[in-house]
C-alpha cells in the first residue's frame, strides 16, 4: 500500500503510522461487535473509505514542499496548530489525521457519549497523546468560549449538508483558519447556496476539489472554506436549528 499512498497523495506513512493504522482497523472491528460504528469492515474498503479518504482532505498539508508556498499551511503544520473534527463518529477523519500529523492537537467532537467512550478506550490502546475527545453538539460547542474561534482547522465528514457544516465549523475557527468539508457528489447550485451561507458566517469558499478514490474510482469532493472575519455572535444557532433551517 506504500506505493499507492505515494502515487496518489505524494506522501507515505512511516512504520509507526502503518502500525497505528493497523491497530485502528482491528480496534474498530472489535468495537463494531458492541456498537454500530461502521459498515465498512473489508480491509481494502476500510483503507480507501476511512484511511485514504480522511487524509485526502488534508493532503496539501502533508506535502511539506507545497505547504511552504502558503503562510496558512505553514501555520497549520506548526506544533501549536489545533484541529477539531466535528461529528467524528468512530474517529474519521480526525484519528487518521492525528496519526500522521503528530504535532497537531486534534479534538474529536461527537454528540453520542457511547462513541466518545469507545474512542477514549481506543486512544489509550494506540497511545495517541495528541488526540483528545469532547462530547457535545456542534451548535453548543460553537458558542462555548473555550472552543469558539479556538481552532486552526475544522473537519467534518458525513454529518449534514454543506451549509449546516459551514455553520458548525466556521464559528470554531480562528481568523485565517480552514474548514474542510468532505462530500460525495457536488453541484454548481450547491456552491451558490454554500457561498451565501459562508459569507454570513464570516468565511469565504477558498476552493472546491473534485477527485476519485484510488481503488473504486468513486467521485468525492472536498470543500475548503477560509475564515475571514469574526462569525456573528448569533451563529451557530440553537441546537437543531441549523438542520431545520439551513442558511
Ligand atoms: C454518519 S456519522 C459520520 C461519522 C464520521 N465523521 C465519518 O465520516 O465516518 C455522523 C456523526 O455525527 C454526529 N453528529 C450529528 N450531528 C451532530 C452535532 N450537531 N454535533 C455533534 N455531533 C453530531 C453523530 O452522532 C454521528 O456520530
Amino acid at each position: 500500500m506504500v506505493e499507492i499512498w505515494q502515487k496518489t497523495l505524494n506522501w507515505e506513512p512511516n512504520t509507526q503510522q502503518q502500525d497505528n493504522f493497523q491497530q485502528l482497523y482491528e480496534l474498530i472491528l472489535q468495537g463494531n461487535r458492541q456498537l454500530n460504528l461502521t459498515r465498512i469492515t473489508d480491509p481494502r474498503e476500510f483503507w480507501e473509505k476511512h484511511l485514504w479518504d480522511s487524509l485526502r482532505g488534508i493532503s496539501s498539508l502533508l506535502l511539506s514542499e507545497k505547504s511552504k508556498t502558503s503562510k496558512y499551511s505553514q501555520h497549520l503544520l506548526s506544533s501549536s496548530a489545533k484541529l477539531i473534527d466535528i461529528g467524528t463518529g468512530a474517529g474519521f477523519p480526525g484519528i487518521p489525521i492525528g496519526i500522521v500529523a503528530e504535532n497537531i492537537n486534534v479534538k474529536l467532537l461527537d454528540s453520542t457519549q457511547k462513541k466518545i467512550n469507545f474512542i477514549d478506550t481506543l486512544l489509550t490502546n494506540i497511545q495517541l497523546s495528541n488526540i483528545r475527545t469532547v462530547v457535545g453538539r456542534a451548535e453548543a460547542i460553537g458558542q462555548n468560549p473555550q472552543h469558539r474561534e479556538n481552532y486552526d482547522i475544522a473537519t467534518v465528514r458525513a454529518v449534514s449538508n454543506a451549509s449546516v457544516c459551514a455553520e458548525y465549523t466556521l464559528p470554531l475557527l480562528k481568523q485565517g483558519g480552514l474548514a474542510v468539508i468532505y462530500r460525495g457528489s457536488w453541484t454548481e447550485e450547491e456552491t451558490n447556496t454554500l457561498q451565501s451561507a459562508t459569507q454570513k458566517l464570516g468565511g469565504a469558499i477558498e476552493s472546491i476539489e473534485r477527485f476519485t478514490t484510488p481503488l473504486t474510482q468513486s467521485v468525492r469532493h472536498c470543500l475548503y472554506l477560509r475564515k475571514i472575519t469574526h462569525t456573528p455572535a448569533k451563529f451557530p444557532r440553537a441546537v437543531g436549528i441549523p438542520t431545520q433551517k439551513p442558511l
